[in-house]
């Protein structure tokens, strides 16, 4: 069906294709500057010439396009700006030039990563084509344990999913597990459904979601929610108390064992941060485990957003990580896809809190590990992978 996008985003990265496909297309003006947004998050600030001629250029289209919603370097991650500046709404079809975009299902939104072609689609026309997916319903029952968080949900789901195991769908989470999580918590778990290969991943909206959004709803909104009686394609119920702290192995993201099978390897770097794992409340978890102590291994902590990094100023959360040794980065993505602050030497260990293991992701011969930034804080103490429980 052809779709009409409610918003539309491109990143540093993704918006230079973006905008020569527009410009192949002939195009001069966008269907709607305010429904476009672009971060600047992937190598922000730039670390080449070649990058900042880029970004200089997008810079200029997006001043010519008039296109109010442009985020400087240091303001953060775009799947963190995005929710934070109210775009990210109920029953919206949100689209981004990122493959990352489905953390927006976290409020109930439709949505999804594109190509930059179909970007540009977007930005003349403002629709796009899509295909309706088929739905997946996953109900977590239960409480998580002391010590496990939404990320070691969402990594023993991806385990049991495998990476294609639910390829172009749209994947439905309910249950007291899910509804218990915070906002941070759904976005990590939606972050991660196109690892499974989803093509969106949806959490009904509940009062924590319209609590979040007071004040900051970009637009009205209308939430919309499963019929009681929709048919899915699988129905697939997990218990929150078969979990316990997980770790994505390297070189694949459904390569997850549980933390206790891969304790002792020995790390070389942890890295906290990344649109799935860089909110206050991870950063406030690691510092629950570092305060008073040192880490043994180097560790980088970026905070999601610059809004991030102020309320973790403000509540002390960041004087506790620095006074442990933590080194912090400029809010954005980090080393997470391998560009700048902080790749990794030949052979080296990672743990990191990023969504993605791929082979040669941080670095051509670094290995990298999934983890909560429980179980990252807790291995930067010791050096080795450790689980978050013991410490
Ligand atoms: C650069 C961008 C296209 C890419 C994505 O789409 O996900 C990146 O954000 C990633 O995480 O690998
Ligand atoms: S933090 Fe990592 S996964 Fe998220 S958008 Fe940036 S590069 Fe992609």
């Amino acid at each position: 069906m052809l779709a009409d996008v409610d918003y539309a985003m491109a990143h540093d990265g993704t918006s230079v294709l973006t905008v020569n496909a527009f410009k192949e297309m002939e195009m001069e003006k966008v269907w709607d500057p305010s429904k476009i947004i672009i971060p600047f998050d992937h190598i922000a600030p730039a670390n080449t010439e070649t990058s900042a001629t880029l970004q200089k250029e997008i810079r200029e289209w997006v001043r010519e396009q008039g296109i109010p919603n442009f985020y400087e370097i240091g303001e953060g991650i775009c799947h963190q700006v995005l929710p934070e500046n109210g775009f990210a709404l109920p029953g919206k079809l949100v689209v981004g030039a990122d493959s990352h975009s489905c953390t927006y299902g976290a409020f109930g939104a439709f949505a999804t990563g594109v190509g930059a072609t179909d970007m540009a689609e977007i930005f003349a026309t403002g629709k796009l084509w899509f295909k309706v997916p088929e739905s997946l319903r996953m109900t977590v029952e239960g409480c998580l344990e002391k010590g496990v968080h939404a990320k070691d949900l969402t990594l023993y789901l991806i385990g049991k999913t495998g990476i294609a195991g639910a390829t172009y769908k749209a994947v439905e989470f309910y249950g007291n597990a899910i509804s218990e999580l915070s906002i941070a918590g759904r976005m990590t778990l939606c972050n991660m459904a196109i690892e499974m290969g989803a093509k969106t991943g949806i959490v009904p909206p509940d009062e924590k979601t319209f609590d979040f959004l007071k004040n900051r709803a970009a637009s009205p909104y209308e939430p919309v929610y499963a019929d009681p009686d929709a048919a899915y394609l699988e129905e697939l119920t997990y218990d929150a108390e078969d979990i316990e702290p997980q770790v994505a192995c390297p070189h694949q993201v459904d390569n997850v064992k549980p933390v206790e099978e891969v304790e002792g390897t020995h790390v070389d770097q942890v890295f906290i941060g990344t649109c799935t794992n860089g909110r206050l409340e991870d950063l406030e978890v690691a510092a629950s485990i570092l305060k008073g102590k040192k880490v043994a291994v180097r560790t980088i902590i970026i905070p999601a957003s610059r809004t991030t990094l102020l309320a973790a100023i403000e509540n002390g959360t960041m004087e506790t990580l620095l006074n442990a040794g933590v080194t912090l980065a400029t809010p954005g993505c980090g080393p997470c896809l391998g560009a700048h602050q902080g790749v990794l030497g030949e052979g080296e260990v990672c743990v990191s809190t990023a969504n993605r293991n791929f082979k040669g992701r941080m670095g051509k011969d670094g290995f990298i590990y999934l983890a909560s930034p429980a179980t990252a804080a807790a291995s930067a103490l010791t050096g080795e992978i450790t689980d978050p429980r013991i410490i």
